[in-house]
């Protein structure tokens, strides 16, 4: 199959920016790995996007926007266009012209009880924008076919698996993404990817930190060092139903709250967050096939200490060695966007982005709207 170089843009649940990233694939294989780069939202932007998941409650069906929803779509793809815009003059110069970008866009809403999801993104104004054809909307087509419309990183992460030779022998392999929620895949020798949302990511530590400090997030775990975990606290978030639910299963970022850290002192409040996110992380290997042999940590929370030291602990009581992306040669701050990239190739050549073990869709279902630039 021919080979095609796309660009990867992700706007995750802890809004902290725009991921960008560059593949080369064949949307079966990775071919390629180009550079990435992130483009952090200023605090004014986040506030604004917050505000924005207030409103987007209101929505019924999926095309409705609400409020000032319309116009924070527009700013969101023209900050979209603008990073494309830099990464194409900076870092991905050398790679070549693009011929595709996979769009996520900013989730304001996830519920797949009703199967709504949106993301505001207009891939129309981005084509346009950025002169290049723009696959978005690609979580829409697996809830049509019953499925959790989430996660979808799991596809790439099974290429992943599949392309990376230090992985020899250590399978099964899980990836985690620790970002504003976690999400694992565990990827088996043969057969699908098994994958759900696990709980927390980092999206409480976040909202904690911001709330008691006035700060976005918990650099290095520094704030988290002064403290001590509640274990009572922890316990009371992992006894919540959605641990003792089996997989396919996926969140909102609403789903758990700051409720039960509530009055406690602020290092206290992130050191047991951290707590909460890595134990539930672990938790998932009760509703897998088998014990995984590799975890691969991505997405932010790799940066945090405690919860990588949590994890390591845990797993290694289980029998698995817990590595970095950075330790498996990849660019744990990429992952995500790759994947958009490598999701867009497989939609252009109607490939399944989901399965019925990944989001509970009845068959393996390909998905993404396509829109070319007007001539
Ligand atoms: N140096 C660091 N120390 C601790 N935490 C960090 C550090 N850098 C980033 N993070 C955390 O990682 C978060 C961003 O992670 P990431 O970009 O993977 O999330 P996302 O893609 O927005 O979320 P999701 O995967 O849920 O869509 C930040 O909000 C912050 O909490
Ligand atoms: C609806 C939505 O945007 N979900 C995100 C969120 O952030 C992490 C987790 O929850 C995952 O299910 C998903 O993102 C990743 C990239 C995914 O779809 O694979």
């Amino acid at each position: 199959m021919a080979t095609i170089c796309a660009i990867g843009l992700m706007s995750g649940t802890s809004m902290d920016g725009i991921d960008l990233a560059m593949l080369r694939t064949d949307g079966v294989d990775i071919v390629e790995r180009g550079p990435g780069l992130s483009v952090p939202y200023e605090a004014a932007f986040r506030d604004r996007i917050a505000a924005g998941l207030e409103v987007a409650k209101r929505i019924e069906t999926r095309t409705d926007r609400p409020g000032d929803l319309a116009a924070l779509e527009r700013e969101i793809t023209r900050r979209h266009a603008g990073a494309v815009k830099a990464f194409l003059n900076g870092q991905a110069r050398a790679w070549g012209k693009p011929e595709l970008i996979g769009f996520h866009g900013q989730t304001v809403l996830h519920r797949p009880q009703q199967a709504l999801t949106v993301q505001l993104g207009d891939g129309r104004l981005l084509a346009d924008l950025t002169g290049l054809p723009v696959v978005f909307d690609m979580r829409a087509e697996d809830m049509r076919h019953g499925g959790q419309g989430a996660p979808l990183v799991p596809a790439y992460h099974a290429a992943l698996a599949r392309s990376l030779p230090r992985l020899t022998g250590k399978f099964p392999v899980v990836f985690v993404n620790v970002g504003g929620i976690s999400n694992i895949t565990y990827v088996p020798l043969e057969g699908d990817p098994v994958a759900f949302d696990t709980g927390p990511g980092n999206g409480l530590i976040d909202q904690w930190v911001a709330r008691e400090a006035g700060v976005s997030f918990d650099a290095d775990g520094a704030i988290a060092a002064k403290g001590v975990v509640n274990e009572q606290i922890v316990g009371r978030y992992l006894g919540k139903p959605f641990f003792a639910e089996p997989g396919p299963k996926s969140l909102d970022r609403g789903d758990f709250t700051l409720a039960e850290v509530d009055g406690l002192e602020l290092a206290d409040g992130a050191r047991t967050l951290a707590a909460v996110t890595a134990a539930a992380i672990l938790k998932a290997v009760e509703h897998l096939p088998q014990a995984p042999a590799l975890w691969i940590v991505c997405g932010g929370g790799r940066k945090n200490p405690h919860i990588m030291h949590e994890l390591r602990a845990g797993a290694e009581a289980l029998g698995a060695e817990v590595i970095s992306a950075e330790q498996a040669d990849l660019d744990g701050d990429a992952t995500e966007a790759e994947a958009w990239a490598y999701l867009a190739a497989r939609s252009l050549k109607s490939l399944p982005l989901t399965f019925p073990t990944t989001t509970g869709c009845g068959k393996p279902v390909s998905g993404g709207v396509l829109v070319k630039p007007l001539p």
